[in-house]
């Protein structure tokens, strides 16, 4: 595939932005290019707004499988591009709009010319939430094509294009969402004594919720809870009888989320006798860490090193991936790949290289053609 077939396809996807499991454009503009490539050797199928696509390879001894998420974010895009979202409230802004070009462009070359092994490209929904690995991984559709061996990539703002960074073991954080509902009693903003303040519960609570991490937590341990959102009241003269937090859990290791949790739960308990309200806590969908297999990352080196492309050590991150769960069941490895933007993921500016999707096809491509040798 050209160059500028991969930007075409790369901008047309970043105007279409879907939030998980309602990508009915995305999968329908990625049938249709996977319709146009050479389809001697391919196998699709679908599973919910998802795609699996096997190229069958030329003697194949095992199944190698590259993944890709394709959701959008509910975030209003402010980069001022040519060909912003066109989706009110929806962006491409953690890359996916890059991951599925790069994907597509292996698999167009994958399916003119064919591995000793099968192939499967994994095109999955919902990565951002509510979570598509887990389901997909146990559908029968996914568990006809599943493969022995299994890698994804994801952008990386912060690296230089050419670069790519990974690690043994982990890679990205367990997650948690993390949803807390206050309900109190409202008033007139004048009698405040009369009345039992949520939108005071609920910004206290936020501020207590650091202290878990910095004075509950093991210090040699890592983790964080970020609210991202918080909305409560109705209007500037009246006390509110509602609020809520929307936020995140990141720990190192799985244990530890539990941990948080209980805290988060115990501080819930006293908040609701001190601010004389009620409080339901939903933990929303949970990730499994990403742990890359030692083997396939030596591996990954290897094919990387000596070649025009950057070898980085990466570190591990708070970041989650669904990835992780292909992982738990499958051998192989996520790295990330460099895109360089001024402005980093879910950021409403992102703006990534575009010179980057090339490199990225050609490193897919260079690693499946050397994970067949293996
Ligand atoms: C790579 C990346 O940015 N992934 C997301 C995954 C979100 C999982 C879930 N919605 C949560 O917030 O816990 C991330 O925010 O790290």
């Amino acid at each position: 595939m050209e160059n500028n077939q991969l930007l075409q396809i790369r901008q047309a996807l970043h105007q279409i932005p879907e939030l998980g499991f309602q990508e009915f454009k995305t999968q329908a503009y990625l049938l249709d290019k996977i319709k146009n490539f050479k389809q001697t050797h391919l196998t699709l199928t679908t599973w919910k707004t998802g795609i699996l696509v096997k190229v069958h390879g030329t003697n194949p001894a095992k199944v190698i499988g590259f993944r890709t998420d394709i959701d959008g974010l509910p975030i209003v895009e402010d980069t001022n591009l040519p060909f912003s979202s066109d989706h009110e409230g929806r962006m491409h802004a953690c890359g996916h709009d890059f991951h599925m070009t790069i994907s597509l462009g292996a698999l167009q070359r994958l399916a003119e010319q064919p591995i000793t092994d099968d192939v499967v490209f994994i095109f999955q929904p919902a990565e951002e939430g509510p979570g598509g690995a887990l389901p997909m991984l146990e559908s029968k559709e996914f568990q006809a094509f599943k493969p022995d061996v299994i890698f994804a990539l994801h952008v990386a703002p912060e690296l230089p294009v050419g670069t790519v960074a990974t690690k043994p073991g982990l890679l990205f954080a367990n997650t948690s969402e993390l949803f807390i509902d206050f309900v109190g009693k409202g008033g007139h903003a004048a009698y405040p004594h009369l009345a039992n303040d949520m939108v005071v519960a609920a910004s206290t609570f936020v501020t207590q919720l650091q202290h878990i991490i910095a004075r509950q937590m093991d210090p040699m341990s890592s983790g964080v809870v970020t609210i991202g959102k918080i909305t409560g009241g109705t209007v500037q003269n009246v006390i509110a009888e509602k609020a809520r937090l929307e936020g995140t859990i990141r720990t190192g290791e799985p244990g530890a989320i539990d941990e948080i949790k209980h805290s988060i739960e115990t501080l819930a308990k006293g908040f609701e006798k001190s601010h004389h309200c009620q409080i339901t806590i939903d933990y929303g969908s949970n990730y499994y860490q990403v742990f890359n297999h030692e083997d396939f990352v030596d591996k990954f080196r290897e094919i990387i090193t000596g070649t025009e492309h950057i070898w980085k050590e990466a570190a591990p991150a708070m970041t989650g991936e669904d990835f992780g769960y292909f992982l738990r069941d499958i051998p192989g490895f996520m790295f990330w790949l460099g895109v360089e933007s001024d402005y980093g993921l879910h950021h409403s500016k992102l703006n990534p290289k575009e010179d980057a999707l090339l490199k990225g096809v050609d490193i897919v491509e260079l690693t499946l053609r050397k994970l067949t040798e293996v």
